[in-house]
């Protein structure tokens, strides 16, 4: 398989060689306010310029960790090694899945083995995660349901974006959130229902999101991680299908670590079923009317897997792109929740709370463990 230069991704390049002598790679406050003009105005030629400058695969050093009020920790940034592996990717092999209604499109892998290996095990031991637990209201009685997986989210939808402030000193600590309409600051209202502020994507998923935005064709303002800790992490039957993520909306999604079944189901046509066994490295991406006439799910397994370098866990990444602000709402409420942070403990080999004094495993006594997904107001379930 031939080397892909990150060049490839946004323009078309002079030879290697005659490439300039590279810049460290981007800061978090380089791309997000790159990032934040995409929904302000098309500027993929002003994306590709500075994804050409800033991306460049050679040897570079460390980039300071992604810092902002928002974030329970500091979020470190993509090691040196990691980053020149994202950089020069080979050329990701594509089979369209053809079912009646069914837009899907299986990279095998998107990323080589050796990468994806890194980059599971960083994304594993870097971003805050959270075991969420909400309440629903079925035959007038209130169930607690308690998040079957690992889960975090960064972004906010396309009526507001992250700006770097440059006034405001170095670092991301100077990233404001503004209007996309007036470039000005976000009213406070707008995001006082949410359960904590939005929080700007981080530069070692930031990178990602470039490289998945420019194989897909598509922008993203969102960015879902799920971790899967074991065989009995699950998610229900669902379609990401809400009316806050547009019509016809495309959901890119990166499988890091064990091989987990995908399992899919058209929603009147029972007898239309798919099943895909998805491997370390591999990204389906869900367009057109699929969410609309299929639901997704990753069952449990019956069968333990422990050990080895994944130590039985699954990353999964899903890009999306929120169009309104119930969007940063829902997944704020649905992915961080009002519990404490969790973060990966090499020696254990778990995640555990990061702060001690916070109430992360408090669950409540209606505890419900089974299959649920929160992504819209109304859960739905398997
Ligand atoms: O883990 C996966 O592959 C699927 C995740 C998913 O469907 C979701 O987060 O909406
Ligand atoms: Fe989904």
């Amino acid at each position: 398989m031939s080397k892909r230069p990150i060049s490839s991704f946004f323009t078309k390049l002079p030879p290697p060689q005659k490439r300039p002598r590279l810049t460290p790679p981007p800061s978090q406050k380089e791309i997000s306010s790159q990032a934040s003009s995409h929904f302000q105005k098309d500027i993929s030629s002003e994306t590709s310029s500075h994804l050409h400058k800033e991306l460049s695969p050679e040897a570079s050093p460390q980039s300071p960790p992604s810092t902002h009020p928002s974030y329970p920790h500091p979020i470190s940034s993509l090691p040196p090694t990691l980053y020149t592996l994202l950089t020069t990717l080979p050329p990701p092999p594509t089979r369209p899945i053809t079912k009646p209604s069914l837009n899907l499109t299986f990279h095998h892998p998107f990323l080589p083995s050796k990468t994806s290996k890194q980059l599971y095990t960083f994304l594993r031991a870097s971003l805050p995660f959270y075991r969420v637990t909400y309440s629903i209201k079925r035959d007038n009685l209130s169930t607690v349901v308690n998040t079957p997986r690992y889960t975090t989210v960064f972004g906010v939808d396309s009526n507001s974006y992250f700006h770097s402030n440059s006034s405001s000193g170095s670092g991301s600590e100077g990233l404001a959130l503004l209007d996309t309409k007036s470039n000005t600051p976000v009213p406070k209202e707008r995001y006082k229902a949410c359960i904590c502020p939005p929080r700007p994507i981080p530069q070692c998923l930031e990178i990602l999101k470039s490289i998945v935005e420019r194989e897909t064709g598509e922008r993203y303002n969102f960015i879902l991680v799920n971790y899967y800790a074991d065989s009995s992490d699950s998610i229900a039957f669902h379609s990401d299908d809400e009316s806050f993520l547009g019509p016809n909306p495309t959901i890119a999604s990166l499988s890091l670590g064990t091989t987990r079944d995908f399992l899919m189901k058209h929603k009147s046509e029972k007898s239309l079923t798919l099943k895909l066994s998805l491997n370390n490295g591999e990204m389906v991406v869900m367009k057109g009317e699929t969410q609309r006439m299929w639901m997704h799910s990753i069952p449990k397994r019956a069968n333990t897997i422990k050990g080895g370098w994944t130590g039985g866990g699954r990353v999964n990444i899903t890009f999306r792109k929120g169009v309104k602000t119930a969007c940063t709402m829902n997944y704020y409420r649905y992915n961080v929740g009002d519990g404490g942070v969790f973060r990966w403990d090499d020696g254990r080999g778990e995640m555990v709370p990061f702060d001690q004094g916070s109430s992360s495993t408090t669950t409540a006594a209606a505890a419900d463990d089974d299959d649920d997904y929160g992504d819209s107001a109304a859960v739905k379930e398997g």
